[in-house]
């Protein structure tokens, strides 16, 4: 298969008597051959412009985009041999599916009937829509609809699959066979493939590696256990991560502690500058709930105890921000309770408080 690769990657939308914006800033990325990149950040940072570069349907401001080493900057969108599986399904609704996907086929190149209704029967084999060929759009799921999507991306046989947001319309027990099914059908046809998101939870289960972006700019890049475990900075670290992560404020003492309060100090898991101003940023899960006293004196402020853990929201005597604890299931708190709670510094982070960049 292919890779594909991204050269300082820029694009500035300039519009007469309108401010210029510069969206994506200088996107250095190479993905192997087969490889799912999973392209995360909030609204607005330029996920979208990036896709919509390399799929030949935004001009590119500066930089190159490489597929299987050459540059298809110069070529139009038909001649890229990229397929998109956009987020709003973008299908033909006179159509049946099956006339839909032969659609994709036809538009590209004049290709023999007998031909276009096999490739037809074998995509609708690969993403199970055999019974649906004959359904019009309208009539079919959120869920239905995406594979139709993702089969007229693939019916192509592209170098390269985008993947638009593919599971953001889906209800939860959609979301999460469809995301299965894509998994199975990525891994097995073997797709180099970048998807777009700015669902977390959907780049750590489905990316083989996570590019964080942030105001056209990539902030981290790294497998989902690397983004998870190591954020680079307090902006990979806030954004990755359900419940998010503890991030407070705090000052590096002399014993290699962070001082958050008069009464509230945390180990510090590398030494740091005395005095020097820092965040220190802990996972819920990475909390632990003591009732003695050890660790840090903490007031109960709620508690939802759920299914799997509980989630307590503490807090710290001297301490403006929450902290928001995991718990075990058996864990019964009330409002008020009086707790103690310790960190791991194994598993605490520290970052520069001006710049934000993890000190670890
Ligand atoms: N055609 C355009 N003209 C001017 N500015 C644009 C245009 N398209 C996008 N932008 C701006 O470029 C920036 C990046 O937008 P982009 O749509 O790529 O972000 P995104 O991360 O995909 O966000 P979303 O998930 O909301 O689509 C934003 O500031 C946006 O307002």
């Amino acid at each position: 298969m292919t890779e594909l690769e991204l050269r300082d990657l820029r694009k500035t939308y300039a519009a007469r008597g309108r401010p210029a914006v510069d969206a994506v800033r200088g996107i250095d990325l190479a993905l192997r051959s087969g490889e799912l990149l999973g392209l995360l950040g909030p609204s607005g940072c330029g996920k979208s412009t990036t896709l919509r570069m390399i799929a030949g349907l935004e001009s590119v401001t500066g930089g190159d985009i490489l597929v299987g080493g050459s540059s298809v900057i110069a070529r139009p969108a038909q001649q890229r041999n990229i397929g998109v599986a956009f987020e709003n399904y973008a299908l033909y609704p006179p159509l049946t599916v099956a006339e839909n996907l032969a659609f994709g086929l036809k538009a590209r190149k004049r290709a023999a009937r007998g031909d276009v209704d096999r490739k037809v029967r074998e995509i609708a084999d690969r993403v199970d829509l055999t019974p649906l060929l004959d359904a019009r759009p309208t009539g079919l799921s959120s869920g239905q609809k995406q594979r139709v999507s993702l089969a007229r991306a693939l019916i192509r046989e592209p170098d390269v699959l985008l993947l638009d947001e593919p599971l953001s319309h889906l209800d939860a027990a959609q979301r999460d066979t469809t995301r299965r099914e894509l998994k199975r059908i990525q891994r097995d046809l073997g797709h180099t493939t970048i998807l777009v998101t700015h669902d977390q939870e959907e780049a750590l289960s489905l990316a083989d590696r996570i590019a964080v972006m942030k105001d056209g700019v990539i902030q981290q890049l790294g497998t989902p256990y690397e983004i998870y475990d190591s954020p680079a900075n307090v902006f990979v670290a806030d954004f990755v991560g359900e419940p998010a992560i503890n991030l407070l404020p705090g000052t590096a003492t002399d014993d290699g502690h962070a001082r958050l309060s008069d009464s509230a100090r945390l180990a510090l898991p590398v030494p740091v500058a005395v005095g020097r101003k820092v965040v220190v940023g802990i996972r819920p899960e990475d909390l632990t709930l003591t009732g003695e006293d050890d660790g840090i004196a903490a007031r109960v402020v709620a508690h939802e105890p759920l299914l799997e853990s509980g989630i307590a929201t503490l807090a710290l005597d001297g301490v403006e921000r929450p902290l928001v604890v995991l718990t075990d299931p058996e864990v019964r708190l009330a409002h008020d309770d009086r707790v103690h709670v310790t960190a791991d510094p194994d598993l605490t982070h520290v970052f520069d408080a001006e710049t934000g960049d993890s000190l670890r």
